[in-house]
């Protein structure tokens, strides 16, 4: 049985400077991988190369044992890939952002998409313009997604950035929950996670700089 994803031996040159070089891990289900380093060192080019978003100048993504890029749809089909950027349409309601993405991946019941608010606390803003909403309000949005989404993969860049300190707590124990649940979750944050689970791992890129 093939490594559910597998990095191997990835190397990234940006501005004439290697950010990384020779970084293998792999991922299964139920793990929680915490991506470190600090600001410039290559975290979000890393999570965009593992989405298939970017190429490494060398080594390759596998999916399930096969290259990422000879994928391409099924691959995307198994990844939920949340950027920098919340991905929150500002001229839509919370319900009707949910809607409209989940719509891709199936049907989703608008009972689903109200509990999955509730979860976030977004109970009462559920029919306001997003972009009446605060910044902490916007991300929750995108953070009810995680509520719904089915897909076994997923990649989430500072999925902490603007979420209040109770945010914080119910968004980790979302994570923990859902690796449990046997989700495989690659992410990276400047917060430190409070997370007592064995399957946690920390990749710090500071280990895999040229010399
Ligand atoms: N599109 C691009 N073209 C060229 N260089 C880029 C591009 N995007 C990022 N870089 C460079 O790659 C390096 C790594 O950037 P990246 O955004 O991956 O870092 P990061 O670790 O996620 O940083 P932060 O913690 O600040 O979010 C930076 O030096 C940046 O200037």
């Amino acid at each position: 049985m093939p490594d559910f994803l597998s990095v191997q031996q990835l190397a990234c040159e940006r501005d004439d400077r290697w950010l990384f070089q020779q970084l293998s891990f792999q991922v299964n289900p139920g793990e929680i991988w915490q991506v470190e380093g600090p600001n410039g060192s290559g975290k979000t080019t890393l999570l965009r190369i593992l989405a298939g978003l970017l190429a490494p100048q060398t080594g390759e993504v596998l999916w399930q044992g096969t290259a990422i890029q000879l994928l391409r749809a099924s691959f995307q089909q198994s990844l939920l890939y949340t950027g920098h950027q919340v991905g929150v349409k500002a001229h839509l309601t919370p319900v009707e952002n949910l809607s409209w993405y989940l719509g891709m991946y199936g049907d989703v019941s608008s009972q689903a998409v109200m509990e999955a608010l509730a979860q976030v606390g977004l109970t009462g803003y559920e029919d306001v313009l997003c972009h009446h909403l605060s910044a902490g309000q916007l991300r929750r949005v995108a953070l009810a997604r995680l509520q719904l989404a089915t897909q076994p993969l997923w990649i989430l860049d500072e999925p902490f950035t603007a979420i209040d300190k109770t945010g914080v707590v119910e968004l980790e124990q979302l994570l923990l929950e859902k690796a449990k649940a046997g989700k495989a979750i690659i992410l990276t944050t400047h917060h430190q996670l409070n997370l007592d689970y064995q399957q946690l791992h920390h990749l710090s890129l500071l280990d895999y700089q040229a010399h």
